[in-house]
């Protein structure tokens, strides 16, 4: 159960690790697919504590209670306290000011972003719901920890009502340059909210460096950029960079399971290829399915030698299926498959197969061990887990990884192949590469992976955290009060 006495964690997060359905037996909790809650469940699952979140349903109306349970239900380790929304609130906050604007705006699809006032508003009204529940559940010494960009306003709304509480954020996307972040109307309110932390963190030191040029430049903070630190209303705020990592261990047991391992196999031999290809994630334009699709297709025009040898899994979680450029997208997904399957499937043969619905982890990992290749090829991610969940997952160091320049995770992962999405013929002729590797040059790439992805796991990311928010409390007891603003 939920520590209760301990100084404890505070959660707060847009969605938590479950959406919660109304069933004839109550309110049940549906586990949740994102890279966030695969991040932050398994810390929670240890330390126990309190995740604030909503809860992924429509609340009745504007004063609704939200339900607290315990979770998991099979084994409860910490406490889900759901954030009700309304109809409204989740059509103007969720889909519109989030989804609509800063999801686009920090992946720089600037052509995306839609900017409305009435959408602004109601995500100041929301954040201010999330900094309430996560007040509600604070006492002395317990520590609130917020993520993404959903919640930029609670670290402010926060400190304003309760100064002395310890707080922590991190950012999981990417942090634009300060010239895309001005054609924000509001870029100052979010900046500002952001510094009512004490830490906050983000993936990359390019994202930090983003950050420190925007509160200099468009609030006039004064900046320490070689300490990464921010001086502001009369505190101290720490910014660093720590690249998220997966539960390396986790996944090399799970990978080591009779049963995947037997399902791996089963999933070979339906396919029936000698050449597997994968590619999982949600479904998201800043993913690039569409371009790795074309350049799937491309590959299969140009080195014939393919066609009836290598075939592509494409496996896409539904997400955010309420805003047009989601369902857009989904259409124009499907389309190119039942192309590119038109043009170049012979008898059993299939070059694309594309799946629309999220996996148990016991099967997500058994297409990691099946495919030769992992495509993670996204247009912008702020770092992407499933490439270090790939590289986790192989047991016998073979199998390539084909990554992005502008996934985040391109700066650590050095054993990958490096591709430019939005370039098509180059990442066709970089998949003939991949698709040829020689079992050597494998094995050498992805030990180089293995080994960078088993020292900067999911413990070494909680404990840089937790070494820079204990360097912020030691500080704070030593130089209280001194920091200028
Ligand atoms: N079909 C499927 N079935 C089951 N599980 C599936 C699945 N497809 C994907 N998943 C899981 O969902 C997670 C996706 O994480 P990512 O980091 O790749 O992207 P996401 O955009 O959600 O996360 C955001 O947060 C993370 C963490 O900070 C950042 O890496 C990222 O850049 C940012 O956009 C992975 O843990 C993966 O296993
Ligand atoms: O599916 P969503 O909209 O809750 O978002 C998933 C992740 O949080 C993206 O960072």
């Amino acid at each position: 159960m939920a520590k209760k006495q301990a100084p404890k964690i505070i959660m707060v997060s847009n969605r938590g690790a479950y959406n919660l359905q109304a069933t004839d037996s109550g309110i049940q909790p549906v586990p949740a697919i994102s890279g966030l809650v695969s991040a932050v469940e398994p810390f929670l699952k240890e330390k126990g504590g309190v995740w604030v979140a909503w809860g992924g349903r429509e609340a009745p109306q504007e004063n609704s209670p939200g339900v607290r349970l315990p979770v998991p239900q099979e084994d409860p380790a910490y406490t889900f306290l759901e954030v009700p929304l309304t109809a409204g609130e989740i059509k103007l906050y969720y889909h519109g000011f989030t989804n609509g604007a800063l999801w686009p705006l920090c992946h720089y699809f600037l052509e995306k972003c839609r900017y409305n006032s009435q959408e602004w508003s109601t995500y100041v009204r929301v954040n201010a719901k999330f900094a309430d529940a996560a007040l509600m559940e604070a006492r002395e010494g317990d520590t609130v920890w917020v993520n993404d960009y959903h919640l930029a306003l609670v670290p402010a709304q926060i400190r304003h009502r309760k100064p002395q509480l310890r707080q922590f954020f991190f950012w999981h996307i990417p942090f634009p340059h300060h010239d895309l972040l001005a054609t924000l109307p509001w870029a100052p309110q979010i900046l500002r909210g952001l510094l009512g932390t004490d830490v906050l963190g983000f993936h990359l030191q390019s994202y930090v460096d983003n950050f420190l040029n925007a509160v200099a430049t468009l609030l006039g903070a004064r900046v320490d950029f070689e300490h990464n630190v921010v001086y502001w209303q009369q505190r101290r705020i720490h910014v660093g960079a720590w690249p998220m990592g997966v539960d390396y261990q986790a996944f090399q047991r799970q990978a080591l399971n009779p049963g995947t391992r037997a399902r791996a196999e089963t999933l070979r031999s339906q396919l029936g290829v000698e050449h597997l290809a994968l590619s999982v994630e949600r479904l998201d334009y800043t993913k690039g399915i569409l371009e790795r699709l074309l350049a799937w297709e491309r590959l299969l025009e140009e080195v014939p030698e393919w066609r009836g040898r290598a075939a592509l899994v494409q496996i896409a979680v539904p997400s955010r299926t309420a805003v047009p450029a989601y369902r857009r997208l989904k259409e124009e997904v499907e389309a190119a498959v039942g192309r590119i399957n038109g043009r170049f499937s012979e008898g059993s043969y299939r070059p694309v197969h594309y799946f629309w619905r999220g996996l148990p982890r016991q099967e997500l990992v058994a297409y990691y061990l099946a495919a030769d290749v992992m495509l993670v090829t996204p247009l912008r991610d702020g770092l992407n887990l499933v490439a270090k969940e790939y590289v986790a997952s192989r047991r016998d160091s073979s199998g390539v990884l084909v990554l992005s320049r502008f996934a985040g995770a391109a700066q650590e992962l050095k054993g990958a192949v490096l591709v430019n999405p939005y370039d098509i013929d180059g990442m066709a002729m970089i998949l003939n590469t991949a698709l040829n590797m020689s079992r050597a040059e494998q094995e050498k790439r992805m030990r180089l992976l293995q080994e960078k992805v088993r020292r900067h796991d999911i413990r070494w990311w909680l404990t840089c955290f937790h070494q820079a928010m204990m360097a912020r409390e030691e500080e704070t007891a030593d130089v209280s009060g001194s920091a200028g603003s």
